[in-house]
């Protein structure tokens, strides 16, 4: 695909419109991040949140209090808890709240939102119960808008301090997308939201991003469990690849590219998950990998770790498709049906000998009176 030239570079000719107004949907610390990306990028942001008190407090202090303390935010932004308001006039949405407030996100959202703007996903997770992916959620709720994601490695304190970050936007291309590529809308968000520190790019391959985001927060919590219990790089190394290789096989059976599982959203965001403690999904797995009651994680205090409920729609919708994914699986054991975490990894290890990769198709079983 031919992407068009960046905002305001050199001579030459400016093919693609970044959109002028955009909405940004959830006032946590990854939303509040993307709203003073796109707004320090020049765009009119709106940043909706559910607390009238934490809107008024951002206001007042241009800081997110709660959710980003200490990180000043660009006075062009513009708080509020009122969606009718975040959303009129919007161009494109961000919607960043936790997965399992989409659809009654969408259905709020619904008698607001201009007519067919598009909609990026920037949360990750399968929605529970359906096992759907977060764009079918909002295809479901919301028909008639252009559904699509933006998804990488992207740890929000350090995008909104403006590390050079890197993220992956994509949406579906509809036929004249590849007609004009510089009108659909995965290349006006791309260039909505890029700064001199906010690099996006562009992709047509909305299922591979989506199944990233939402396996490598399950991955990341093996991680975690293992290095909790004490475990070291070797193992981590382990998990990181042959989760890659769960997120390769769930991503092609449901059609997504495998190009994409070692883009950003895929490869990145898995590395950068579960090699640092910054991560809330590998946090949670040190600590339960510690003994730590999962009441008393994160000191008590409530925390949005997507993995952790994620790992029941992973492995269902993995069921329901029929790919195996072991690592899944055994995070899945752990947090939800009581398995002993030891023991469920000392059984993840002396699984039968398989291909790399699995469509070698070989299987060998330990012999006979082999420790198993
Ligand atoms: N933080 C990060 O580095 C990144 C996060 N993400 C993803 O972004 C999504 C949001 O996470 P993040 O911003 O980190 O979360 P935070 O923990 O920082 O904040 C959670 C936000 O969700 C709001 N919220 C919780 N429940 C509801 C609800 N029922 N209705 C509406 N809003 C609700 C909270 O509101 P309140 O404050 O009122 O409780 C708060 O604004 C997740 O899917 C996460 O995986 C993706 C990339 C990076
Ligand atoms: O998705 C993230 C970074 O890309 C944030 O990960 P955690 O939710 O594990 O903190």
């Amino acid at each position: 695909m031919d992407i068009p030239p960046a905002r305001g570079t050199g001579d030459t000719p400016r093919r693609a419109e970044p959109y002028a107004r955009l909405a940004v949907i959830g006032m946590g610390s990854w939303g509040t991040a993307l709203a003073a990306v796109a707004a320090s990028a020049g765009c009119e942001t709106r940043l909706w949140g559910r607390r009238e008190s934490l809107a008024k407090a951002m206001a007042e202090t241009r800081q997110n209090p709660e959710h980003l303390p200490g990180i000043d935010l660009p006075a062009t932004l513009h708080p509020t808890s009122d969606l009718a308001e975040a959303l009129d006039g919007a161009e494109a949405v961000l919607l960043v709240t936790p997965s399992h407030t989409l659809r009654d996100m969408a259905r709020a959202m619904k008698p607001h939102l201009p007519e067919g703007i598009p909609i990026a996903l920037c949360c990750k997770g399968i929605e529970r119960g359906t096992g759907f992916l977060l764009s079918h959620v909002i295809e479901d709720e919301l028909p008639g808008h252009p559904v699509g994601a933006l998804s990488g490695p992207t740890f929000a304190k350090e995008t909104a301090l403006g590390h050079p970050t890197a993220a992956t936007v994509a949406f579906p291309f509809r036929h004249h997308d590849r007609i004009a590529p510089e009108r659909a809308p995965a290349a006006r968000l791309a260039l909505t939201m890029q700064t001199q520190n906010f690099r996006p790019y562009v992709s047509d391959d909305i299922v591979g991003v989506e199944v990233g985001g939402a396996v490598k927060n399950v991955i990341a919590i093996a991680c975690g469990m293992m290095t909790g219990a004490g475990f070291a790089e070797n193992t981590r190394a382990a998990l990181i690849t042959r989760g890659m290789d769960e997120m390769k096989l769930l991503a092609e059976a449901l059609g997504g590219k495998r190009e994409t599982v070692t883009g950003l959203a895929g490869a990145g965001d898995l590395t950068l998950t579960c090699s640092s403690t910054t991560s809330r999904n590998m946090s949670l797995g040190t600590q339960l990998g510690q003994g730590i009651a999962r009441d008393e994680c994160f000191g008590g205090k409530p925390t949005v770790v997507e993995g952790e409920v994620n790992a029941i729609s992973v492995v269902d919708l993995a069921r329901r498709v029929g790919v195996e994914m072991p690592i899944c699986e055994a995070v899945h054991a752990i947090l939800h049906e009581g398995a002993p975490l030891a023991e469920t990894f000392r059984d993840l290890w002396a699984r039968p000998i398989e291909g790399e990769p699995r469509a070698l198709d070989i299987t060998l079983h330990p012999h006979e009176g082999d420790p198993a």
